[in-house]
């Protein structure tokens, strides 16, 4: 007798089908804790802020795009579960610094991320250090190699590294003949600036092999560590399972530590020889690392990370810089007039003409708001339970800000999609001196994170920044190569971001930029 015949009696075929119902009633009563939001309400019958019914396993590539249209629909305060964990993204710029700064006492912990805290760091490194004693003393350290009077000690590096940049640019594109994919020389600029602050060295030529290890790690942490693109950080039962990616975390580790670990190795050498080594992150790690408690890993991963992250957002911003100039010809015309005007074509931009060109720095400001590396920042967690607005966000709960929403509020900017340098025009402000601007709307982008956990290095990319963009548009027309369009949509990357891979032609704009660059030769080191 078959299946069908069976169900042909009334009697057993009602039963089948009553049990059939009942075993999926079962079934989602047990896969609902899964699969549906949790609703926590605190003790005054606050609830967790709005979001979408269903949890998720992970965030399709293109996150920003979700997040926008969930901030429409569900409003500034949203949250989403990711698997068991409950996230709050906040989209308004008053909230941001409500919960971010004001607050920043309970807002500022990180969450220990399966893959990215635990498989790749070990834990370690400032960017993944919970808020309290550690965080604190990994701040310091970092401070000490970022403080003002540091960054005088590096201005004169990042000079000189920003004309090696041009003037690699200018070789390697034959004067213009040929047209160049830019990536790896702007790779070698940041790297070369934050080798420099870190262990005091420098990559010696656009062949050293260093140059394609550390940017194919900087690229492989990106692509590994999405806020919200691994279902082995939200489902806990995964991470006992075998998985391809915690294969390839676990490898990043081993080179992170096998890479930077062998330079700090040498630097180490130098130090016990009694030879003069350079005042560097490194140098103060070993100088503390006793009275400081760090072990080796430690100081690996605090060095390592924090070269990593530098190189990976400058170099990543200034490719997104060279994308965006060949469609949009009238902006680099206003500049490059406003370059010859202040300027002229005898010397080329230095750090003090900044304050006369404020076109120019309104360009970076826009391209800051609009190519936004991270457009998650990095998640923030936190420490206690905290009601806001007859909202509860409980303790433990990872804070995202949606800069991809902040940076299209049509209030603050209006017209948002249009890259606009006017609207920054009057902004005389660093991005630093905007970050504090006691009315929040007034500040200029959050490109840079927000409260106790803003970016620290943010001084050293503003300089850089202003180097290398400002110096560029002085150098070089931009165009397009026919038949390779420059997508400013699509991008590589899950954490930080950049540009799909292309070519570009740089033109020299007269004679005599060959002059300015050939005054300086590459320094074998
Ligand atoms: C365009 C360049 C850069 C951008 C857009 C950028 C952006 C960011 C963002 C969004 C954060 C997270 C902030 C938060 O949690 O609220 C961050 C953290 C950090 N950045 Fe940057 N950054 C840049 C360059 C640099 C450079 C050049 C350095 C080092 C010299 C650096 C060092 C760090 C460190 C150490 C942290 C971790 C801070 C912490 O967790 O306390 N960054 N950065």
């Amino acid at each position: 007798m078959s299946a069908v015949d069976i169900l042909a009696f009334p009697f057993v075929g009602a039963f089948l089908k009553t049990s059939a119902a009942s075993l999926l009633l079962l079934v989602a009563y047990f896969l609902s804790p899964v699969i549906l939001r949790r609703l926590i309400v605190d003790k005054e019958g606050n609830r967790i802020p709005p979001g979408p019914p269903t949890r998720y396993a992970f965030l399709r590539k293109y996150a920003e795009r979700a997040l926008d249209a969930w901030a429409k629909q569900y409003g500034d305060l949203f949250s989403i579960w990711m698997g068991s964990q409950l996230f709050v993204v906040i989209s308004d710029p008053q909230v941001a610094k409500d919960l971010l700064v004001t607050n920043g006492a309970i807002f500022s912990s990180r969450k220990r991320y399966y893959m990215k805290n635990q498989v790749i760091l070990h834990n370690r490194a400032i960017t993944a250090s919970v808020y309290g004693n550690t965080w604190r003393q990994h701040r310091k350290l970092a401070n000490l190699a970022l403080n003002p009077k540091a960054m005088q000690g590096y201005a004169g590096v990042m000079d000189y590294e920003a004309h090696m940049l041009i003037k690699s640019l200018y070789e390697e594109s034959q004067h213009g003949k040929r047209p160049i994919n830019t990536s790896h020389f702007t790779g070698r600029f940041a790297l070369n600036n934050m080798l420099i602050m870190s262990f005091g060295i420098r990559t010696s030529s656009n062949t050293d092999p260093l140059i394609g290890t550390a940017l194919g790690l900087a690229m492989e942490f990106m692509e590994l560590t999405g806020p919200w693109s691994n279902v082995i950080d939200f489902f806990e039962v995964l991470q006992y399972l075998p998985s391809n990616k915690r294969t390839r975390g676990n490898r990043l580790n081993a080179t992170l530590v096998d890479t930077y670990g062998s330079m700090i190795v040498e630097f180490k050498d130098k130090m016990i020889r009694g030879e003069e080594v350079p005042d560097c992150l490194v140098k103060t790690l070993l100088e503390n690392q006793e009275s400081e408690k760090l072990d080796w890993e430690d100081v690996c991963m605090l060095s390592g990370v924090f070269t990593l992250g530098g190189v990976h957002s400058v170099s990543g911003i200034i490719q997104w810089f060279i994308a965006m100039l060949p469609s949009h010809p009238d902006i680099c015309a206003r500049a490059q007039e406003e370059l010859d005007r202040v300027v002229g074509r005898d010397r080329w931009p230095t750090i003090e003409d900044e304050a006369n060109l404020p076109y120019v720095r309104a360009i970076i400001k826009e391209l800051q708001r609009v190519h936004t590396p991270f457009w998650f920042a990095t998640p923030h967690y936190t420490t206690e339970d905290f009601s806001y607005r007859g909202q509860f966000i409980p303790k433990d709960t990872a804070i995202v800000m949606n800069c991809y929403t902040l940076h299209h509020n049509e209030i603050r900017y209006p017209d948002p999609y249009t890259f606009n340098p006017d609207r920054y025009l009057s902004d005389k402000l660093s991005c630093s001196e905007s970050a504090k601007l006691p009315n929040v709307m007034e500040r200029d982008h959050w490109a840079f994170g927000a409260g106790r956990r803003i970016c620290p290095g943010l001084p050293a990319a503003e300089r850089e920044l202003w180097l290398v963009f400002s110096r560029l548009l002085w150098s070089f027309k931009f165009e397009a190569v026919p038949d390779e369009p420059i997508s400013l949509e699509e991008y590589d990357g899950v954490s930080g971001r950049t540009p799909k891979p292309f070519r570009i032609n740089l033109i020299p704009r007269f004679e005599g930029v060959g002059d300015i660059l050939d005054s300086a030769e590459d320094l074998p080191l």
